[in-house]
């Protein structure tokens, strides 16, 4: 397996990962666009800080790439819908440098209210000019904090012991999760109606891009202190540079740009405005952590165990990983099994868990899905891509949870709607092992292992014989076996497990019988 590391990732972190054997490190500096392309098809997987951008063109020449690492927290340098679309799997590394840009934002909120930078210049090109730095306390100001997640939390609790008034603007956080009863959660008016100092700490996702714009410096107090230290872009420039040349904004402190790098801006000519080139995760303690940090997922992922920071794909939390894993088994082989049951198009994968499953239903469904489409479909498919490759081919996934029944603490029952008909399994755990517990609601207990034979017939005398005596007499052993009907004469249910493969005419001659309804082996 080849890792490429570029961006100067910290090598101290990558211990573990340079001394996996069987794995090779390529360390590099951050390479331009052509030459990335023309090496990644060697490489297994990559890590990168924020410098390189892996997008859909550079993917595309990926042809071996399993995962992508981000020594960081910020993903908008790689296209994770492609990524997805292709099946590679995206990491990073979200809390190993939160204190550093905690504390860099804290840095520069004090650097914009005093004007250090500025006096620091001034000074060391011979002028002693006192008179010109007249700063502004940060005790009793509010400080308005734009997305209360890791860093923002932080810098909350920090602000608060320099006496400010916090109040915070975060649509995705419940008031009762706040971590102190003395930050004001407020909506975005009224945060930048009140704020003095106004930082950001969200991604940049669609709804954040210029969150801050003309219209939102027009409803912020007459001078305003920004701080970005977040991503560029959520700050519309142009509107920022306009409100300070208008002294709507009294100053700004920037570590983050809309084009990076950037050496050139209007913004870099007022000299109320402190910039930094995206420097705030840049602290050894930092670059040491987010290093290791991904590259225990890295390492996880090659030797394919389960990950925790996943970025396009539902986060399994670590003290899951054992309990979740005989489910994620059973669910791939129950996928398994509906596609090999199925006759016509399919239309719709409906999937019901009853009982508690940790709330990682997703995750569930995306390796049942797989399961589905592995034997169906020629490309890489994974728990990934899974989902999106399924709604590709138009096929509805819904799943629902609901309480215990039927007597199983734990039951997952899948059912695919086909153009004119449809099926059903079930399944659970017996004693942590896989279980299919019902096939087109007859109950049965077979082990999805091997190869099983479905058999629907007419419940009559001698059934059970015909079937062994074909089997028997093409030497086919039969390991277990299972007979189920829902009321005398109707119908029943054979499910057979068998040693070996059936061949064809095998299966044909068991067809052959009048009251057999229909064969179908299914392989795992
Ligand atoms: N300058 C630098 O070197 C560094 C920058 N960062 C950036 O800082 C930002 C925050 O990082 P973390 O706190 O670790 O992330 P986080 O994921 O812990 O927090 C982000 C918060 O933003 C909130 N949010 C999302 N959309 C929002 C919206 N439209 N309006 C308001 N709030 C919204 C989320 O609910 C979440 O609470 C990220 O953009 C990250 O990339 C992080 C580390 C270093
Ligand atoms: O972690 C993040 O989101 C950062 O912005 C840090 O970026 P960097 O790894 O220093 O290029």
């Amino acid at each position: 397996m080849k890792v490429l590391v570029l961006d100067g990732v910290a090598r101290e972190g990558l211990q573990k990962l340079e001394n996996e054997p069987g794995i090779v490190l390529d360390i590099t500096k951050t390479v331009p666009e052509d030459q990335l392309i023309a090496i990644i098809s060697e490489y297994d997987a990559v890590i990168v800080r924020s410098a390189t951008k892996i997008n859909k063109k550079v993917m595309s020449y990926a042809h071996k790439l399993k995962v992508i690492g981000r020594a960081g927290v910020g993903v908008d340098n790689i296209d994770l819908d492609e990524a997805t679309r292709q099946g590679i799997l995206v990491v990073n590394a979200p809390g190993g440098n939160t204190i550093s840009a905690t504390e860099y934002t804290i840095a520069m909120m004090l650097a914009l209210a005093r004007n250090i930078p500025q006096a620091n210049t001034k000074l060391k090109n011979g002028e002693w000019d006192k008179k010109a730095f007249m700063g502004t306390e940060l005790c009793t100001k509010t400080l308005g904090i734009i997305g209360l997640g890791r860093i923002g939390s932080a810098i909350a609790k920090r602000a608060q012991a320099m006496e400010m008034q916090v109040v915070a603007y975060d649509p995705y956080i419940a008031e009762k999760s706040v971590i102190s009863t003395d930050i004001e959660l407020v909506d975005l008016d009224e945060l930048l109606e009140r704020s003095d100092f106004i930082t950001i700490h969200t991604p940049k996702t669609k709804s954040t891009r210029h969150l801050l714009n003309t219209e939102a410096f027009s409803k912020m107090k007459d001078g305003v202190r920004i701080i970005n230290c977040a991503r560029g872009g959520i700050v519309d420039e142009t509107a920022l540079y306009d409100a300070l040349r208008s002294g709507k904004a009294a100053g700004a402190a920037l570590d983050v740009f809309e084009e990076e790098p950037l050496t050139n801006s209007p913004l870099f000519e007022l000299n109320n405005v402190v910039v930094s080139p995206h420097i705030g995760a840049s602290t050894r303690e930092a670059q040491i952590k987010v290093a290791a940090d991904v590259a225990n997922e890295i390492l996880a992922t090659l030797k394919g165990k389960l990950v925790k920071n996943t970025v396009n794909v539902p986060v399994i939390k670590h003290d899951l990983i054992p309990e979740l894993k005989p489910y994620l088994k059973l669910v791939e082989r129950m996928g398994t099994f509906q596609s090999q049951m199925v006759t016509a198009r399919v239309k719709k994968i409906q999937i019901r868990y009853s009982g508690d499953f940790f709330k990682q239903t997703d995750t569930l469904t995306a390796a049942l899905v797989k399961g589905f489409l592995d034997p169906i479909l020629q490309e890489n498919v994974n728990y990934i891509n899974a989902i999106v490759l399924a709604k590709e081919r138009g096929i509805v996934i819904e799943q629902t949870s609901v309480s215990m029944e039927e007597g199983y603490s734990n039951l997952i029952t899948v059912r695919v709607f086909e153009d004119g008909c449809e099926s059903s399994v079930s399944g659970s755990l017996f004693q942590g092992k896989p279980r299919i517990v019902g096939v087109n609601g007859y109950r049965i207990d077979s082990v999805p292992e091997g190869h099983l034979l479905i058999i629907p017939h007419v419940d009559k005398p001698g059934m059970i014989g015909l079937v062994g005596t074909v089997l028997g007499e093409n030497n086919i052993n039969i390991s277990g076996m299972q007979n189920s009907r829902k009321e005398a004469g109707a119908t029943s249910m054979m499910v057979i497990s068998v040693d070996l493969a059936v061949p064809d005419e095998v299966l044909a001659q068991i067809k052959q019988a009048e009251a057999i309804l229909d064969v179908k082996m299914i392989n795992f």
